[in-house]
């Protein structure tokens, strides 16, 4: 099953150069058979006086292609391992990428799999085909030895090939163990590499020079190296001891042979000699064999791990239809939701409805559940009481892909691409992201229109200054210039049927959140948007701000309502503009 699967991958990736391995392998192995044959041809022609060109010319073309086979078949696996190991990055990261949601990103056993999977399992394919070859050859080299011992001695032929039995055990057990220590060592790996790039990483760098921590953080990459290095030497002792006890069997059953071969009466000094080699012969033969099968056992593992990246269901409620324009509301009912089964509940029974053309303000403390909430309504996790409806119907019904295709976000957490300035904002809408107007309308929108004129390249400097292979000159932007980049980006996305601002303003200096306030308002004019904001004149003209606490909706209403109220959200209000008061 999966060896036919992997061949499929192999031969899908290069058919023509998998053709050529197979031919070079069964050219290889007819080739001593072919040049015995035109030497015999040879030496009778020059023995019965006539001319033996043709046989010379084949003997010499028999052994140029011997002396190639070896490089082309090497050039052949290598190419073959190019080519099917694009075929398996491809499809395992589309099937990361069809994940709809953040959870299984945030799954250590998901992440353990796909690590395995992203280093072992993507070469696994191309080893699976060699190694079957491998094991093909080393059986039949083993089958020929095995039947000219059977031609000295049956019995002791017997004796031998039963006793490989042990040999193909320990081998088997070895090969699962290294398997189960792929997956063992596979969250040390994940963390020793977060390590490893937190000393690499420009971003980090401040903190670990400010803080000192470079050498803190080397001693946790090692720790975490030297905790999956006890693993693997635990394997490989074991592995030692296997290999060990077997060396022992092999001498053993060859001390045993001689002595067989010394105790008959009819054998001749040459016959015991023939007798002890032709043992040696099929256990060295077998222990190939055996050690090639074990080996393609441990690739069909790695293998395995890629496959339950690649082949993993989109989840049962994943639903299928387009979703289609927001018409009436965006409505919440009685939602809880949770990050994991045991965790504590970070929204409970939250009930709130957006109307189609409406804007909504959510207010709270830090980690009162906001951002969860939002990015639920963008599909990025599932309920787990309760239910999300685009205009009455559950949005778990449509294909999460189309439901957010109508949406426009940016959030807390944002991204920085090395991407052009261009390319930055223009992937907010990948379809548009060669129209030029559309990402400079956007970009004035989100007020980083003239910060980008100012760019050494314009609209197509690149945002970053760590690759210099593709010339023209990068450039950094500030922390508030990303933001707005950021913000451009979702706003490549205007016409969205609803917008998700969450945070877009925090770190803008107060001329530039004010202009990108007043912007935000004029977009949100007639839209659907859902604003978070801690600052709270942001969400003064909402058509409604909810208050959540510890994920529950405490107070809800305008801003002239919930003022007059006089409760939390008018605490918080008043707080916050005192704060700009003269003392
Ligand atoms: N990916 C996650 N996995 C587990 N718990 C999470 C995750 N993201 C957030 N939380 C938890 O959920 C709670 C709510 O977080 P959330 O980010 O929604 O708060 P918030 O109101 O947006 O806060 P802030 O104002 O600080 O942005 C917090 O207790 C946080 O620890």
């Amino acid at each position: 099953m999966n060896l036919r699967s992997a061949a499929t991958l192999v031969w899908s990736a290069g058919p023509a150069q998998l053709a050529g391995f197979l031919l070079v392998l069964i050219g290889s192995a007819g080739l001593p058979v072919v040049s015995a044959v035109l030497l015999r041809d040879t030496l009778d022609a020059i023995a019965a006086g006539r001319t033996a060109l043709g046989p010379i010319v084949g003997v010499a073309l028999a052994g140029v292609a011997a002396w190639a086979a070896t490089p082309v078949r090497a050039y052949l696996v290598l190419e073959l391992d190019r080519r099917a190991g694009i075929v398996a990055r491809d499809r395992l990261y589309e099937a990361v990428g069809a994940q709809p949601g953040l959870s299984r990103l945030e799954d250590p056993g998901y992440l353990n799999r796909l690590s395995v999977a992203a280093t072992s399992g993507v070469r696994a394919p191309v080893d699976i085909v060699v190694g079957t070859a491998d094991v093909v050859q080393a059986g039949l080299l083993a089958a020929g030895f095995v039947m000219t011992l059977t031609a000295v001695s049956p019995v002791l032929s017997a004796v031998v090939l039963a006793a490989s039995a042990p040999a193909v055990a320990g081998q088997l057990a070895m090969s699962r163990r290294r398997i189960r220590l792929l997956t063992e060592t596979a969250g040390a790996a994940r963390r020793e590499m977060f390590f490893e790039s937190l000393l690499t990483e420009a971003q980090a760098a401040v903190e670990l020079r400010l803080f000192g921590l470079t050498g803190f953080f080397r001693g946790r990459m090692l720790a975490e190296r030297r905790r999956a290095d006890g693993h693997r030497r635990q394997v490989d002792r074991r592995d030692l001891v296997v290999q060990t006890g077997l060396g022992v069997l092999a001498a053993l059953i060859g001390g045993a042979g001689l002595i067989w071969a010394a105790a008959q009466p009819g054998l001749s000094a040459g016959d015991v000699a023939l007798t002890v080699a032709a043992i040696a012969a099929v256990q060295s033969g077998l222990a190939g064999c055996v050690s090639a099968a074990a080996r393609l056992h441990t690739e069909l593992g790695a293998y395995r791990h890629w496959r339950s990246v690649v082949d993993e269901p989109r989840p049962p409620s994943a639903g299928n239809h387009a979703c289609p324009p927001l018409r009436q509301a965006l409505e919440v009912r009685d939602l809880w939701f949770r990050y994991t089964p045991d965790g504590p509940w970070v929204l409970r029974g939250v009930d709130l409805r957006i109307e189609a053309g409406t804007s909504t303000g959510v207010v709270g403390a830090n980690g009162a559940g906001k951002s969860t909430l939002v990015k639920l309504l963008c599909g990025m996790y599932e309920p787990t009481r309760g239910s999300i409806t685009w205009d009455g119907v559950d949005l778990r019904a449509y294909d999460v892909d189309t439901v957010r295709r109508r949406m426009g976000a940016v959030f807390q957490t944002f991204m920085s691409y090395d991407l052009t300035a261009a390319e930055n904002i223009g992937i907010g809408d990948l379809p548009a992201l060669g129209d030029r107007v559309r990402v400079e309308q956007a970009a004035r929108l989100a007020d980083v229109d003239p910060a980008i004129r100012r760019l050494p390249d314009g609209y197509d400097t690149l945002l970053s200054r760590l690759y210099d292979d593709e010339g023209g000159a990068g450039a950094y932007l500030s922390g508030g210039q990303w933001q707005r980049i950021a913000v451009a980006r979702a706003l490549m996305r205007s016409t969205a049927d609803v917008l998700v601002l969450d945070e877009p303003s925090s770190g803008l200096d107060p001329e530039a959140e004010g202009r990108l306030n007043a912007r935000i308002h004029g977009l949100r004019d007639g839209r659907t948007s859902v604003l978070i904001s801690h600052r709270l004149s942001a969400l003064r003209d909402a058509d409604q701000i909810v208050v959540l606490e510890a994920g529950e909706i405490v107070e809800r209403g305008r801003h002239a309502e919930l003022d007059a109220a006089g409760g939390r959200y008018a605490t918080l209000f008043r707080t916050q503009a005192a704060g700009y008061l003269p003392a």
